[in-house]
């Protein structure tokens, strides 16, 4: 064997994103609040972590402060292992990507699907013309014929939007994708399609993601590890499967309680419940 076979390789070890102590307040004055209060989580490269809590626990926050729209008030956020960089309250393109919840209303209806992802490729010059190879392997990824880059949004179905709007997330090939809530507007068969995606996507390109959703069946088919947030406070994190098994915080308990067999999901270690 040899001494490099069996070297530890620190890329492996070292997660992709690194939250430490993450307070972030929002509003002003008298109405400022605390919305995350000193949350701290890994996520190891190529891995997904699921983000759960009630409506208003603070998920929607945390994924804005990832991309940059918002502050943290203190903490740190490390994307192997260097501090985050936003660009005018951005977080660079190629870092961190979000693929948005409503897909109906997340491209502009004036612009071809080939415009809008020229846009996301190169927003300075936006042009078509140079990138229609790149935008037709974009839309391959998400199994949609290249064919029908000039079209416009409003002639795609909602799962066709939805997964444009992966394919825009996808263009600067970012090293860590943000899914919030993205299955929440669409039929039962569509939701299930898009998570087969993202399975998919996430095994080819070795995404490292946070998922973040409401529907506990769904975290449990797609994520390696499990987060949940009550009011702002991290209470739970742990490998998905030993969480759900043995939940450690009496909210998580609560929150499982609630969850029945899901019929949209064939999982590998359950049979599927009809
Ligand atoms: N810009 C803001 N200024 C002040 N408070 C805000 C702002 N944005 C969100 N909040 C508050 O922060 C709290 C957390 O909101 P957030 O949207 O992060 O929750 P969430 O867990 O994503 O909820 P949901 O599941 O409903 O999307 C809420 O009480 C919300 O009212």
């Amino acid at each position: 064997m040899s001494a490099t076979a069996t070297a530890p390789d620190p890329q492996a070890a070292a997660p992709l994103l690194r939250v430490e102590d993450l307070t972030v307040e929002l509003g002003n004055g008298a109405a400022a609040r605390r919305v995350l209060k000193g949350v701290s989580f890994d996520i190891p490269r190529g891995t997904t972590l699921a983000l759960v809590g009630e409506s208003g626990s603070g998920k929607t926050t945390l994924a804005r402060t990832l991309v940059g729209v918002h502050r943290p008030s203190s903490g740190r956020i490390l994307v192997d292992d260097a501090p985050l960089r936003t660009s005018r309250g951005r977080a660079g393109a190629a870092t961190v990507q979000m693929i948005p919840q409503d897909p109906y209303s997340s491209f502009d209806p004036r612009r071809t699907v080939a415009q809008s992802l020229a846009e996301a490729l190169d927003p300075i010059r936006a042009r078509v013309k140079p990138v229609r190879t790149r935008i037709a392997e974009l839309l391959g990824q998400v199994s949609l014929d290249p064919d029908t880059m000039d079209r416009y949004p409003h002639e795609f179905s909602g799962g066709q939007r939805q997964r444009l709007a992966i394919a825009r997330a996808l263009a600067p090939r970012p090293r860590f994708v943000i899914a919030d809530e993205i299955t929440s507007a669409l039929d039962l068969t569509t939701q299930a399609e898009i998570l087969n995606l993202l399975a998919d996507l996430r095994r080819r390109l070795s995404l490292t993601m946070l998922f973040i959703s409401h529907d506990l069946a769904v975290v449990r088919h797609v994520s390696d590890t499990v987060a949940v947030l009550l009011h702002g406070d991290l209470v739970e994190l742990g490998p998905t499967g030993a969480t759900f098994a043995a939940p450690n915080h009496p909210y998580t308990a609560q929150l499982l309680a609630s969850v029945p067999g899901d019929p949209r999901f064939h999982l590998d270690d359950e049979p599927a419940t009809v």
